[in-house]
């Protein structure tokens, strides 16, 4: 239990970690595999996107940039916090950035995990690695309180809603007159099933709609990683693209909205900026790829001011449309996985 008499005395920002390097793919797709039912070819599968981008993940360099990003906007704005930084996947891992704010005498600190939404990738299995990370570092390590999900801010709300109506600018296109598909990471019903993840995508991707003025919208899935026999969520992001060949149903302009991604990351790059780019090209639909937050101000404000809630700075806990303001502490069931068995065979 976090002890209240603590005040919060560092920020720690929570990712997945990706490769530098050709020799860091294959350990890194182990560490992110690990326990997880995804065949091998599949592995290999991902290993070779990455690879082809020289084996390099810009996800770090991505939070390298946030994490400076929210040390600029902690200091404009008087919150004084040291920042820190740690992978569940790849390095900095999370044992290493404890036993460091350990060493600097760290003891209670707020965390953002860099998922917008909940499901047990996004949250339990994050807190589940930090409890882990703790334990090894043993007595003396830093509590780890994380702020609340921010898929309903208004802050991400608008900042996504600016980069659709950047790229209908880029196509020439009325809000009227496009097909917004907004997409997400596919997880295993086994996961969806316990968390509000599906739930809270449509609520995000209905206000960034409405704010942009989008009336043709569908929330879709993409990244897959599971055997055939396992459901998944669907429907596929290439999979839709590929049914909308009939004249009602074919767009003149599509937006591909990655909502469930907070930066332009592997999964963004070759799954959507490649094969659904090639998709559109082939079947002759003007698409444009709208931008993830990355280090937007709309984004870093909303990390602040979920912060300062947390530490005792703002009252206003701002959320946008019907959920309201999400939990601070997870109850214990929350977001659990419960992988669903294949049917015994008879
Ligand atoms: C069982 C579920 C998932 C499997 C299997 C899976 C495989 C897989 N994922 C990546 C790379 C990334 N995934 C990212 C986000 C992400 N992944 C899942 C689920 C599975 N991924 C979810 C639900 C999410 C969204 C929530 C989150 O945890 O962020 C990301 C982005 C992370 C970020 O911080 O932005 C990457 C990168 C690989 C390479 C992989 C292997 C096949
Ligand atoms: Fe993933
Ligand atoms: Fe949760």
């Amino acid at each position: 239990m976090p002890d209240q008499a603590l005040p919060y005395d560092s920020f720690l920002l929570v990712s997945f970690g990706g490769p530098e390097g050709p020799e860091d793919v294959m350990p890194f797709l182990e560490n992110v595999l690990r326990g997880k039912n995804v065949p091998r070819e599949r592995m290999l599968e991902v290993a070779e996107h990455y690879n082809s981008f020289g084996g390099v993940s810009p996800i770090n360099q991505q939070n390298r940039d946030l994490l400076a990003a929210i040390k600029a906007e902690f200091e404009a704005n008087g919150i004084d916090l040291p920042v820190y930084w740690g992978n569940r996947n790849w390095h900095p891992l999370f044992p290493d950035t404890l036993r460091q704010m350990k060493a600097d005498g760290c003891k209670r600190t707020i965390a953002f995990f860099t998922s917008m939404f909940s499901c047990y990738s996004g949250c339990r299995q994050y807190r589940e690695n930090i409890i882990a990370a703790q334990q090894e570092v043993g007595e003396g390590a830093p509590m780890v309180e994380k702020v609340r999900m921010g898929f309903n801010h208004p802050d991400f709300i608008n900042t996504m809603a600016d980069s659709v109506r950047k790229s209908l600018a880029g196509l020439g296109a009325e809000p009227g007159a496009a097909t917004v598909l907004f997409t997400a990471h596919s997880i295993p019903m086994g996961m969806a099933d316990n968390c509000d993840y599906v739930k809270q995508l449509n609520e995000a991707s209905r206000l960034v709609a409405q704010a942009a003025g989008i009336d043709k919208w569908r929330l879709v899935y993409q990244s897959r990683s599971g055997p055939p026999q396992q459901p998944w969520l669907e429907p596929d992001v290439c999979d839709t693209i590929a049914a909308m060949d009939d004249a009602a149903d074919n767009p003149q302009h599509l937006v591909i909205v990655p909502i469930g991604f907070v930066s332009d990351h592997m999964e963004v790059l070759y799954d959507l900026d490649d094969e659904a780019a090639t998709l559109c090209r082939e079947r002759g639909i003007a698409m444009s790829r709208a931008a993830t937050p990355g280090t937007s101000a709309g984004f870093v404000s909303m990390i602040r001011k979920l912060v300062e809630e947390r530490i005792g700075r703002r009252e206003q806990r701002d959320a946008a449309g019907d959920l309201g303001p999400w939990h601070d502490a997870c109850p214990a069931d929350c977001c659990l996985y419960t992988p669903r068995r294949p049917p015994a065979r008879a």
